[in-house]
């Protein structure tokens, strides 16, 4: 059963005056309980996908098809409040979810810092705040925007496996956007690529394999031969038309 459909996406941004094209009939979909990441270059129009499925944005045409259920989305940016705790950012009332709260800050290499704020953290201990945050509000979709980008290799693994822990325990459905081809083969039950802006679905490349995987896994590496070859044709349209 489909959790969500994305049919036709247009989108525009006008920038000094001139119409940027960011997305051009951009269609997808995505199972219910399944993890798919979305790779592409920088800058084809990934976050603008997430800000139009989670209704930040209006797109010029193009319909989302939510199949019940809500959604989590966790930009970027970390847009936690500088004036409330690390444990306050965690959760949305002072009542909510306080234990699952301390056990997640815990789980993620934060405790002792449930008091800190947020100009006392380090770049991965916000982004591991954020993800906190995200998962405490315990909703049927997850859409994860780089969630990993401001961790060191060390503990992005880390971090990856107990976002798997977490997902074979609830089964959200997840989206997840990454620079990183290891970590979608990885994680996900299915990789889209996309293309350089504006963005198009390039390819759709399932990834039978049970979890945990091992990069290493003959497998794996021909699947990221291939995401290499689709991902560098579309990286020098960038680098060209720059
Ligand atoms: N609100 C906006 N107004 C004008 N242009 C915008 C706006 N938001 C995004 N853009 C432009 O749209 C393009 C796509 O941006 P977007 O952030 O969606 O890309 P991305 O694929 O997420 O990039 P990255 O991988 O580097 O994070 C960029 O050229 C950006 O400058």
């Amino acid at each position: 059963m489909s959790r969500l459909e994305v049919k036709n996406l247009t989108q525009t941004f006008n920038q000094k005056n001139t119409a940027l094209r960011v997305l051009d009939g951009l269609n997808f979909s995505v199972d219910d309980g399944q993890f798919v990441a979305l790779l592409g270059p920088s800058g084809c129009g990934k976050s603008t996908l997430f800000n139009i499925v989670s209704g930040l944005l209006v797109p010029d045409t193009g319909e989302i098809y939510l199949n019940t259920g809500d959604f989590a989305y966790m930009q970027q940016k970390d847009l936690l409040l500088p004036w409330r705790t690390v444990l306050r950012n965690s959760r949305r009332t002072p009542e909510y979810r306080e234990v699952e709260a301390q056990q997640r800050l815990a789980q993620l290499g934060l405790s002792g810092f449930e008091n800190s704020y947020p100009m006392q953290l380090s770049g991965g201990m916000r982004q591991r705040v954020a993800l906190v945050r995200t998962l405490l509000f315990r909703k049927e979709i997850l859409l994860l925007d780089e969630p990993f980008g401001a961790l060191d290799a060390m503990t992005r693994t880390v971090m990856q496996s107990i976002l798997l822990d977490i997902w074979s325990e609830n089964r959200q459905t997840v989206l997840l956007i990454t620079h990183d081809v290891e970590e979608a083969l990885l994680l996900a039950d299915k990789i889209y690529v996309l293309t350089a802006r504006p963005a198009t679905l390039k390819a759709e490349v399932p990834v039978p394999l049970p979890r945990p995987r091992n990069i290493t896994d003959t497998s794996l590496i021909r699947l990221k031969k291939e995401l290499l070859t689709l991902l560098q044709v579309e990286m020098s349209k960038v680098f060209d038309a720059g």
